[in-house]
Formats: C-alpha cells, sequence, structure tokens
C-alpha cells in the first residue's frame, strides 16, 4: 500500500464492498448517511469528511474475514459471506438491501426433487464450507461423500459444462438460474446486507455513530410525512389511520374548527392511507419525503 492509500493511525476502518452487487447500493446508504468521502480513482481507502473514519474498498467475500481478524473495526458485506467464513464478528444491523437466498440447484430435466438424492454427487459453488455443512449430515445419513468444488464465479454454468452434478448459489431473481436450465432443490440460508464489526473494535462511539447515522437513513427512506387537515369531530377517526411511528403531531388552525396533523407513514402503505384519509374526510392530504432522521 502506497502512502496515499492507507489510513491515518488512530482512524476507525471500515471496509464496504469495492464492486459488485452491493458497492452501488452501500455507496449511496453512506451519502444518505451523511458519512461524506472523495475517493481517488484507483486508490482502496478514502477518508470520510469530519470524522476520523477511513473507508477501505475490499472484495465483499473478503471483508468478514478482514473485519474478524480485527484488520478492520467495522464492514459491511452479505450475511452469506459473514456464515461462509466462520469467522466470529457482531452482527450490527441488517440493512434491508441485498436480499436473496443460497439455494442448492439441480438441472430442470433431472427432476432432483429431494436434495437427498445429491449426497454423494459432485457440486460446484463459491460456498464450499456452507455447503459442506448442508450436506454433512445428509453424507452421514446416506455413508457417502458429497465432492464440493470451488469456483470464484459464474456457478450456474458448471452442470451444463459437465462439472456438476447440482449447483449451491445465490438466487435473488431466479434469472440466472433459469436461463441454465436449473431449479432450487433445497434452501440453505436468506441473506441480505448486514453491518458488522469486529467484537472487540477499539473505536465504539464510532460504531455508535455510524449505526445510528445509518438507521436514521434506513427510516428515512422507509418513511414519508403525511400532512393533513380535518375537521375537529373527524379528527379521532383520522388519526386511527395514521398513528404514526410514535404519535401523530397535531395543531388547531386558526379556524378554530380545524386540526392539521402530520404523522410518519411507511412509503409503501401511503397511497393506502391517503385513500382512507380522503374517506374519513380528511382534506389537503400532503407526502412529502424524509432525508434523514434521528430518532
Ligand atoms: N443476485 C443478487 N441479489 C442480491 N444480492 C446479491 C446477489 N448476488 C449477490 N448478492 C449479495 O452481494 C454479495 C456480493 O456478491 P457479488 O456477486 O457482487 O460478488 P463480488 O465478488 O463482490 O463481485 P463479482 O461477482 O463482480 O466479483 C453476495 O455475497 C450477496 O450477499
Ligand atoms: O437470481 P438472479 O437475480 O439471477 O441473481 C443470482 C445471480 O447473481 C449472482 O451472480 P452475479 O451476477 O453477481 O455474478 P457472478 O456469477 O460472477 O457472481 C449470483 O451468484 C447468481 O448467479
Amino acid at each position: 500500500m502506497s502512502a496515499a492509500n492507507s489510513s491515518p493511525p488512530g482512524n476507525c476502518r471500515f471496509a464496504i464492498p469495492k464492486k459488485g452487487r452491493l458497492h452501488e447500493k452501500v455507496v449511496a446508504m453512506l451519502k444518505g448517511a451523511g458519512l461524506e468521502f472523495r475517493r481517488e480513482p484507483r486508490l482502496d481507502v478514502a477518508l470520510c469528511v469530519g470524522q476520523p473514519i477511513t473507508l477501505v474498498f475490499l472484495p465483499a467475500s473478503d471483508i468478514a474475514k478482514y473485519v474478524g481478524e480485527g484488520n478492520v473495526d467495522i464492514g459491511i458485506t452479505g450475511l452469506d459471506v459473514v456464515k461462509e467464513s466462520m469467522v466470529e464478528v457482531k452482527h450490527i444491523m441488517d440493512l434491508g438491501f441485498g436480499a436473496c437466498k443460497l439455494c442448492v440447484q439441480a438441472p430442470v430435466v433431472d427432476k432432483i426433487t429431494n436434495v437427498e438424492d445429491l449426497a454423494g454427487k459432485r457440486i460446484v459453488t463459491s460456498f464450499p464450507d456452507l455447503t459442506r455443512e448442508f450436506f454433512g449430515p445428509l453424507d452421514a445419513k446416506k455413508g457417502v461423500t458429497t465432492s464440493i468444488k470451488f469456483v470464484s464465479g459464474s456457478v450456474e454454468a458448471a452442470c451444463g459444462l459437465g462439472l456438476a452434478d447440482a449447483v449451491v448459489d445465490l438466487v435473488e431473481t431466479g434469472t440466472t438460474m433459469k436461463a441454465a436450465g436449473l431449479e432450487i432443490v433445497a434452501d440453505i440460508l436468506s441473506t441480505q446486507a448486514i453491518l458488522i464489526s469486529n467484537p472487540h473494535a477499539k473505536h465504539g462511539d464510532l460504531v455508535d455513530l455510524i449505526k445510528r447515522r445509518i438507521e436514521g437513513y434506513i427510516t428515512a427512506t422507509k418513511y414519508v410525512m403525511i400532512v393533513y387537515n380535518v375537521s375537529s369531530d373527524l379528527l379521532a377517526e383520522a388519526v386511527k389511520i395514521t398513528p404514526g411511528k410514535r404519535s401523530p403531531t397535531i395543531t388547531t388552525l386558526d379556524d378554530g374548527q380545524s386540526k392539521s396533523v402530520s404523522s410518519l407513514v411507511l412509503k409503501k402503505e401511503v397511497n393506502d392511507k391517503m385513500d382512507q384519509l380522503h374517506d374519513a374526510g380528511a382534506t389537503d392530504i400532503l407526502v412529502l419525503n424524509i432525508s434523514n432522521s434521528l430518532m
């Protein structure tokens, strides 16, 4: 690492995926959480503006190992990577993106419905340890040994190439699996992106700050603020529709007859809530986006 590509001593080191499926979402989340940074082209470290935090850009599949071994203090990667790495890390929070499943998949033409039929056969995967853990009990039951081979990518091609009888790979939409003529025989793990830290991380305050900032951003992206007017006699019914996260804010309008209500509402429910408020007699219904929050 050159001097430009290193972290000032004493900074909290925070690893994020340098490319791949999680990279853009993590960068957008950090920006939304006010953890601003400027990354020079081709450098794998960047300093956060105004905080003693160094971002370290690493392959997603290596991040759990670096966090577990204390080379970095905190990181973001998939739960699948953490489980596969078999290292001890503190699972701070789920991040709500990067959701997919790790599945055993076999060629559709083979019509395999019972995963036990694959014990003793050839499996190709990027997750050899989780695969071994999954097939261990099946092997023991049948008295066979499943052959498990590692590949780092394009796992879905292995059956078509004659290298495997089945694969263990991630499935999100199922597009890759279907295109390769495969189908799910068994689920191994549901995964999503998570925030992790070294169990003995020295930078407790910064870890808390990062967690708080990210939580604020996640809340802000999940909720919108709904604001409406309603006559005092209809207020109780309207408030039942929008009880808020804690409770709604209610103020009296100048006319003395009506109330103005503002309340947090889940983004995915807002259109239904607007219809219900309209039917309950509310007027002047506005929906406002929240750019960040601290609850
Ligand atoms: N199709 C997907 N949908 C959602 N999340 C996924 C998907 N594929 C992978 N992930 C998540 O992203 C993590 C990184 O996967 P990715 O395939 O981007 O690996 P990579 O090694 O960083 O990149 P690359 O495949 O470009 O080398 C996975 O461990 C998983 O948690
Ligand atoms: O169910 P889908 O939506 O099709 O997504 C699943 C695919 O996404 C990932 O691969 P990626 O495209 O990241 O490339 P890789 O094979 O190089 O890991 C994963 O390994 C699957 O192959």
